[in-house]
């Protein structure tokens, strides 16, 4: 089995190691090209036996699996240099959202899927996000399912709810992560907790908030009953939330999908000048 990655910035960089980390790639199997090359080089310093590519066209030639780990508007300059080399047997995996399968159907001569993984699949947790293009085989789809099993929770999702699965699962780490960095900066502001400390607090919480849904399970609202006693603090507490940060999240998706919008369009643009400008 051989892997090729294409950009090796930070997802592309985090897969590699992710997988070899799982056991689920070696090394001697992967081969990375960027256009920062160094990038790709510390790649292989670090994963001895890993190849640093000189061009995307030795990672795309031969490779079962390529990983396309670029940004939208460098999809356009990938594909045509790599296109006449992939064959039909081959599977491209883009990992971004804006660029749409039936694109890269119409544009490559090979199988296509589109996966969308997290920041949290670098430790083996989190989902990956499914979308199968229509040449993939079962055999083809269960192989990429193990692969991505060994490092996240994969979920089929339909193309057109990408952007809000995205949201949740990709963009969803960084949400928190501001959510939580409110709360330690005003633990430590009007307290004087150690800021160690207090982190350490709110990130063992989130983990054991997260798990304890899933394993219960149980529903965010029980949760908040279960540790609101009734007329004690949670429950004041939590009246202050609500009305702070009311209609918060409907706002955020709002941004998400207009910004999305905007980029499906520049991607189209850029993919297919001629015929949809
Ligand atoms: N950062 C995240 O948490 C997630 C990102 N994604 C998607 O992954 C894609 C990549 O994101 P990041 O890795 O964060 O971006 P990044 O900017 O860190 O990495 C992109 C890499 O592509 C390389 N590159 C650009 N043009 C190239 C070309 N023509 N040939 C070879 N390499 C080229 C760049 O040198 C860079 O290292 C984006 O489309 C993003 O939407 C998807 C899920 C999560
Ligand atoms: O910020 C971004 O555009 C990407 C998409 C999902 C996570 N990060």
């Amino acid at each position: 089995m051989k892997i090729g990655f294409i950009g090796a910035g930070s997802m592309g960089s985090l897969l590699v190691g992710a997988f070899v980390r799982a056991g689920a790639l070696r090394p001697d199997q992967i081969t990375v090209s960027s256009r920062t090359s160094s990038k790709a080089s510390l790649l292989a310093d670090q994963f001895p036996g890993l190849r640093a590519a000189l061009s995307n066209v030795e990672a795309a030639q031969g490779a079962d699996y390529l990983f396309l780990c670029v940004k939208p508007m460098d999809f356009r300059r990938v594909l045509d240099e790599i296109s006449s080399v992939l064959k039909p047997e081959q599977i491209v995996i883009s990992i971004t959202s804006p660029v749409r399968i039936s694109s890269l159907e119409e544009l490559l001569p090979c199988k296509v899927a589109k996966i969308v993984p997290s920041v949290v699949n670098a430790i083996g947790s989190g989902a990956s996000l499914f979308m199968w293009g229509t040449r993939l085989s079962e055999t083809d789809k269960s192989a990429l399912w193990q692969l991505f099993s060994s490092i996240s929770r994969p979920i089929v999702i339909q193309e057109e709810e990408v952007r809000v699965a995205s949201d949740l699962s990709s963009c969803g780490p960084a949400f928190m992560a501001y959510l939580l960095e409110q709360f330690i900066d005003a633990s430590v502001m009007s307290t004087g907790i150690e800021r160690e400390t207090a982190s350490a607090l709110a990130c063992e919480m989130m983990l054991g908030t997260a798990r304890l849904m899933l394993e219960l399970p149980c529903s965010p609202g029980e949760l908040q009953a279960k540790v609101s006693v009734p007329g004690g603090i949670t429950a004041a507490a939590l009246e202050s939330l609500r009305k702070s940060t009311r209609g918060a999240f409907l706002q955020v998706l709002y941004t998400t999908h207009e910004k999305f919008a905007e980029d499906l369009d520049r991607v189209d643009s850029s993919l297919f000048p001629r015929e949809r400008t």
